[in-house]
């Protein structure tokens, strides 16, 4: 199990939004808008709804990190942080993060 996680990813997604590397996909995409990042969005999601269908794991495993990138980047085009999604995801666990850390068992 990698400890890879979104937030690392996002991390190095900020570094090369930032940066002007023109060989960079993330500063290209940037570039190119919200319209074309969603566009791409929309078709990663497609694509890895289809390995599922079809039950290829292993396509599946591509598109949905193809997808999780993606969305990442259509994040930071629109201003909106990984922070705030992931404080939606724990608000409709019907706890607050202080509760979810007080009942995980002491490492
Ligand atoms: N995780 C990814 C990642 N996943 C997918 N992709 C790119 O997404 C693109 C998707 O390919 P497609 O064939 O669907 O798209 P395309 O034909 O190239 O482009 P379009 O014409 O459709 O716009 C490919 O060029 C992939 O390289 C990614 N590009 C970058 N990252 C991460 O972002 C980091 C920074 O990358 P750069 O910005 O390129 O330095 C990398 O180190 C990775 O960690």
């Amino acid at each position: 199990m990698t400890e890879f996680t979104l937030t690392d990813l996002d991390r190095i997604i900020a570094r090369r939004a930032a940066s002007d590397d023109a060989m960079s996909y993330t500063r290209k995409l940037m570039d190119k808008g919200v319209a074309k990042i969603a566009q791409k969005v929309g078709e990663e999601a497609v694509e890895a709804a289809i390995a599922a269908v079809k039950g290829d794991r292993q396509e599946l495993k591509g598109e949905a990190a193809d997808l999780l990138y993606h969305l990442l980047v259509l994040l930071r085009a629109t201003d909106l942080s990984l922070g705030e999604v992931m404080a939606e995801l724990e608000s409709r666990t019907g706890r607050t993060g202080l509760e979810e850390k007080a009942s995980r068992p002491a490492q």
